[in-house]
């Protein structure tokens, strides 16, 4: 098993009977996290659901709020700032900002499964200020500049 970062986590007043989030799998990735509140997401809404958790997150790490892909592809529920990003000096409730790409209502219940936590070493970097960068076979070409999305050749 993969080495484990331990994570404070506080369950506030509306979290409670609520599972944590946990991993659906011993080979997951993303804890499951499920909503502490119950709504109906219309066509186009975007909501920031509760979690009913706090978390304290070890300096050097950060969590990635995640859609699960099967919301996704079954109900066109995503998260439209994936990955949402909860920094480690954070300590409000965790959200989870979805939004309806779909033409039909998404009823929500409390504890559903609605997103996928991913906890995650953070590198930090410094700016090192120079008047000119060095030259690559790529240059200032981007954007579709190798050719689109026709195979290569
Ligand atoms: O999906 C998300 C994204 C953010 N947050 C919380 C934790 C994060 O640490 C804080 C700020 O997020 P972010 O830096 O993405 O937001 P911002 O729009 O830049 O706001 P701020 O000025 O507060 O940093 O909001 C969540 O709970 N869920």
């Amino acid at each position: 098993m993969a080495e484990q970062v331990p994570v404070r986590i506080r369950r506030l007043p509306h979290g409670h009977g609520l599972p944590l989030p946990e991993y659906a799998t011993s080979g997951a990735a993303g804890m499951d996290v499920v909503s502490a509140e119950a709504l109906i997401l219309r066509p186009g809404m975007r909501h920031a659901v509760a979690t009913g958790f706090a978390v304290a997150i070890p300096p050097g790490y950060e969590i990635q709020v995640r859609p699960r892909s099967g919301l996704a592809l079954k109900h066109g529920i995503t998260v439209p700032n994936t990955p949402g990003t909860v920094d480690s000096d954070y300590r409000g409730e965790v959200k989870v900002i979805l939004i309806n790409h779909s033409t039909d209502n998404f009823p929500i219940v409390r504890g559903d499964r609605i997103a996928q936590l991913i906890v995650s070493p953070v590198t930090l970097a410094r700016w090192v200020e120079v008047e000119e960068l060095d030259d690559t076979a790529r240059g200032e070409g981007g954007f579709g500049s190798t050719g689109g999305y026709a195979p290569l050749g």
